[in-house]
């Protein structure tokens, strides 16, 4: 018989094309997701999987520590909190990228500040390009910080470019692509690899395919 796999799935705008994903891929589930539920566990008897709704941010935690054992989350989280897991796959959803915005008239200055979600990210992209600048932790609408003089630049995420447009704001360096990832705790990789390997190849599989309307 089948174990129960543990999912930490991200509430918010990856969860229902996550769940879309795993349907494609064939696992018995519902065709509502439950998006509008406040449950936070759900269970799936026939997919034998238990889905962990989680804050995006915390899915490498809950993943790392083991009570979930695997994970969906976006490429932007994972480099930020760098957890130690295994990336399996990418699931090609929630399409974005990382970015460094500014304001048009944008001036290089001495010791800039850079306001981001991500740290560790922008941190780590500006020492490599060997500048030195101070960075501002925010937790959202970062656009806000060039244009009402809290910082230089940002290192944010870019969609459609609507929020930059709207806000009179430019992209100036992609830093990278961002997709959601299938990630996995390590001793559940092993415990349960021939669980998680087979729900791997099905979604590989689906990935390979024309997505339908
Ligand atoms: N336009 C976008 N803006 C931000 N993230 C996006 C976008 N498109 C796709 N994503 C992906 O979706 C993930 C989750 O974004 P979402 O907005 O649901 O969560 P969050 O902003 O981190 O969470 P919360 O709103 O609960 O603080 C991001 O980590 C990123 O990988
Ligand atoms: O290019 P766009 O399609 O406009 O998408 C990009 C915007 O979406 C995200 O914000 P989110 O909606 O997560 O809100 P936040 O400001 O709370 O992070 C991101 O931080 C950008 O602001």
């Amino acid at each position: 018989m089948q174990e129960m796999l543990k999912v930490a799935m991200p509430k918010g705008r990856i969860y229902k094309q996550a769940f879309k994903l795993f349907r494609r891929a064939g696992l018995p589930m519902p065709e509502d997701s439950g998006d509008d539920s406040r449950r936070l566990i759900v269970t799936f008897p026939e997919a034998k999987m238990e889905f962990i709704l989680a804050k995006p941010v915390d899915v490498p935690t809950y993943v790392e520590y083991g009570v979930a054992d695997i994970g969906v989350v976006g490429k932007d989280v994972l480099m930020e909190e760098n957890r130690d897991v295994y990336e399996l796959l990418d699931l090609g959803i929630a399409r974005c990228r990382m970015s460094v915005i500014a304001m048009p008239d944008w001036q290089q200055v001495l010791n800039p500040r850079v306001a981001t979600k991500y740290p560790r990210v922008a941190s780590q992209y500006f020492r490599e390009k060997g500048q030195q600048v101070e960075v501002i932790k925010l937790n959202g609408s970062i656009e806000l910080a060039p244009m009402i003089g809290l910082a230089d630049r940002i290192v944010d995420m870019v969609e459609t470019g609507q929020t930059l447009r709207e806000n009179g704001l430019v992209e100036y360096e992609e830093i990278f692509p961002i997709t959601s990832r299938l990630i996995a705790n390590r001793v559940s990789y092993r415990m349960k690899n021939e669980r998680i390997q087979q729900l791997c190849d099905a979604l590989q599989a689906t990935l390979a395919l024309p997505e339908e309307e």
